[in-house]
């Protein structure tokens, strides 16, 4: 009999059904692979190895496959320990908050898994041979605690985001899969210095969003989503006062508080009203980090893209001016820029003589990409004076399209180095193709989705470039997210 028709025999689970597991691996999206009575079931909060009791709480297309919560431990394996959150643990609530699926497990091991995922992500669907040195022995790094942490993996995290409970004006999170928002005092993945600020212990009413960021150089935003329904200035001296009372002159305490109309269905409804800013009035935070003894400087929307780890700026900088072997004089295509972390970084490494192309899709995020590289915008060096930084704002391969024209009628130059740092669904087939097409020597892609990295690996590799390096990084402790960094360069000779 196949492995199919067994499972196709084997009794179906009903949602709510207790069912005891033995994790046999990490799964990517955070869930662990177990099989229950020929039956495939993708565990949340469970642990290779152990033994555990988990209730179903939902069944794959044709009951092919079903998915679980760990509810109770019966041989917990070594790698368990308390989790840090009990408001995301399993076995304390039936419907855990998402956003720290990984807490339970000792963080030596959570990096144990995330590379574990990376590498198989890459050969299946990369088509790296699985056993390559590469795979088999794939760094997965570490990064520095973050300042005041109070727990390993903690307090890392300059950007979040709650929803506002509508009856309370608290803020409030979602547990997976569920879309009952769950009112929470505090989230301990957030920085110090936004723990501080004790957002859970303040009412926001009229609110449905709150976004808040804190810069490296010490700037806060609260960004407040207000709805159409609302009267925004009212909002705005309610929420204001809120903010004074708590925290003092928030002016000093360089607050600066956003009102911004709820986007509806991708337009505002109605005439569109002005954002409102109050406190310390910086819609844009300063940013900084140092790479290679190189301060840069970046203004970056305070609901704008900025990597959300305190230093995933210098680390990631670090690692992809490493890893590019950058020269003089040469061009760099930087794709999906963001406010132009990375285009930083290359205009300074090219020099003057040097070209680098940045292109964004978000209209704000561009502006300060746009912004960033004027002519004595805060990343330019002295070094990239005068390089020639062009941003583009839209879409990766609408722009290529257009530089791909020019780069053929002798217009613009060909890139030496393609940094490619795409949103989780990757870069897709189209864009690798152009990728390919303009031919670069070296491609550096960044990629937050291990299974967006595998798919775009198959279709560079399909094209002639070979991956020569890969390297991971726990840039998300506490969650099953993962930061890899992979290199290509263009193959020349016979062997594959
Ligand atoms: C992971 S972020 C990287 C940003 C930047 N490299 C950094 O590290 O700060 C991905 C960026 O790609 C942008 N983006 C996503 N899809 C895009 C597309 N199809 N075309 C252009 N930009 C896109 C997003 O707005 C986001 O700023």
């Amino acid at each position: 009999m196949t492995e199919q028709t067994q499972q196709n025999q084997a009794p179906e689970f009903e949602v709510g059904q207790l069912v005891e597991v033995t994790p046999e691996r990490a799964a990517h999206g955070g869930a662990f692979v177990a099989r229950v009575d020929g039956r495939v079931v993708f565990v949340r909060h469970g642990l290779v190895g152990e033994t555990a009791t988990a209730r179903i709480t939902g069944r794959g297309p044709k009951g092919r496959f079903f998915f679980a919560d760990v509810v109770n431990v019966d041989v917990p394996g070594i790698a368990r320990r308390p989790h840090p959150w009990s408001a995301a643990d399993s076995l304390a609530h039936a419907h855990p908050l998402g956003g720290m699926e990984y807490g339970h497990i000792v963080p030596t091991v959570q990096r144990r898994y995330k590379k574990q995922v990376v590498a198989e992500q890459l050969a299946r669907l990369g088509g790296v041979p699985a056993e390559h040195p590469m795979l088999t022995d794939l760094p997965i790094h570490a990064l520095p605690e973050a300042p005041g942490a109070t727990g390993e993996g903690l307090n890392w995290r300059t950007r979040a985001h709650f929803t506002v409970e509508r009856a309370t004006g608290k803020i409030a999170m979602f547990p997976h899969n569920s879309g009952t928002p769950v009112p929470v005092d505090s989230f301990p993945l957030v920085d110090s210095r936004i723990e501080s600020l004790g957002l859970g212990e303040l009412t926001f009413t009229g609110v449905k969003r709150l976004d808040v960021a804190v810069s490296a150089t010490d700037m806060l935003a609260l960004v407040f989503t207000v709805p159409a329904s609302q009267n925004m200035v009212e909002v705005a001296d309610a929420v204001e006062a809120t903010c004074q009372e708590a925290w003092g002159n928030i002016e000093d305490r360089l607050i600066t508080l956003i009102f911004t109309a709820e986007k509806q269905a991708g337009r505002r409804r109605g005439a569109k009203p002005a954002d409102i800013v109050r406190g310390a009035g910086n819609a844009a935070l300063l940013e900084t980090a140092t790479v290679y003894a190189q301060d840069f400087y970046w203004n970056v929307a305070a609901n704008g893209f900025w990597q959300i780890h305190r230093f995933a700026p210098e680390i990631l900088g670090n690692a992809v001016l490493d890893m590019a072997r950058l020269r003089k004089s040469q061009t760099v295509y930087d794709l999906y820029s963001g406010a132009g972390l990375f285009t930083a970084i290359a205009a300074d490494a090219v020099g003057d003589r040097g070209t680098v192309l940045s292109v964004e899709g978000s209209p704000l995020t561009s502006k300060n990409a746009a912004d960033n590289f004027a002519e004595d915008g805060p990343s330019r060096t002295h070094r990239s004076e005068r390089t020639t930084v062009r941003v583009e704002r839209g879409d990766v391969s609408r722009v290529l399209t257009g530089v791909t024209a020019e780069v053929k009628a002798g217009r613009f130059p060909a890139p030496d180095v393609v940094i490619a740092d795409p949103s989780r669904e990757g870069c897709g087939k189209t864009v690798m193709q152009q990728i390919a097409d303009l031919n670069p020597p070296t491609v550096v892609y960044v990629a937050c989705d291990p299974a967006a990295l595998g798919r775009d690996t198959a279709y560079l590799r399909a094209s002639g470039y070979r991956l020569m390096r890969v390297e991971a990084f726990d840039m998300y402790p506490n969650t099953h997210h993962v930061e890899t960094l992979a290199v290509f360069t263009k193959y020349s000779g016979s062997q594959r």
